[in-house]
């Protein structure tokens, strides 16, 4: 498959405080890299640059040959409805919809809505009983797999996850990541996931780790 994600000399200061020093990887469709760091090392802050949240200050990332910072904002706006798709630390939850209405939500904003592959989503991430409930009444970890259901919904070219396991028991975690390399098996899909956990990460096909703003090839065992 081909080269998807492309990552060269990225920086990012934040005032005074420089978090990404050129930080460049590729990422080719079908492939999943774990991407490990400290807490304050940069990770959460290179995904909002890939999803086109927030601009670097200098470097490029071109997704599919296109470099984002080319992109409006409607442009931005696209990419991120038709193409990625999130997992924030935040889930970003709304309020007044049902989990089945969210998890439905961004696949409808793109014309893509499958209730088919909503109902099979939500079979796997165990929340199927959940779909008529509202958010606030959900447990923080049922929280996260509305969320990475919602962000898979639409079949996205690339999926950001960061710390998509955080909130969940350790079987629970087995489960998401199995159903995301399942994606990435079945659609091909590309996945760059945000992970503290050295065992989850060693079941991805790549590691990198964040440290003084620079991505090093990380260790399979910390
Ligand atoms: N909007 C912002 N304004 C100022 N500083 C910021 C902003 N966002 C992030 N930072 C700083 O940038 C650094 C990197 O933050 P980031 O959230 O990317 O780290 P992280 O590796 O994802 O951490 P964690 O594992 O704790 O989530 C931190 O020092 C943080 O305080």
């Amino acid at each position: 498959m081909g080269l998807l994600l492309h990552i060269e000399e990225l920086t990012k200061a934040y005032g005074p405080v420089s978090v990404l020093n050129g930080v460049s990887l590729t990422l080719d469709a079908g492939q999943s890299l774990a991407l490990t760091g400290e807490s304050g090392s940069g990770k959460s802050t290179l995904l909002h640059l890939v999803a086109a949240l927030d601009q670097p200050d200098a470097g490029s990332i071109r997704l599919d040959g296109v470099e984002i910072a080319t992109l409006d904002d409607s442009g931005r706006a696209a990419l991120r409805r038709d193409r990625i798709g999130l997992v924030f630390q935040q889930f970003n939850l709304i309020p007044s919809l049902t989990v089945a209405q969210n998890i439905a939500f961004q696949a409808r904003l793109s014309g893509r809505h499958d209730p088919a592959r909503c109902a099979m989503l939500a079979d796997r991430l165990g929340i199927s009983a959940l779909t008529a409930r509202y958010p606030e009444d959900l447990s923080g970890g049922q929280q996260q797999r509305v969320a990475i259901a919602r962000a898979v919904a639409n079949g996205p070219a690339l999926i950001l996850a960061d710390e998509p396991t955080g909130n969940l028991d350790e079987a629970t975690g087995d489960a998401v990541l199995d159903l995301l390399l399942d994606l990435v098996r079945d659609t091909g899909a590309a996945l760059m996931m945000v992970t503290h956990s050295t065992r989850l990460a060693a079941r991805l096909d790549r590691r990198l780790h964040l440290s003084r703003g620079l991505l090093s090839a990380a260790p399979l065992v910390a």
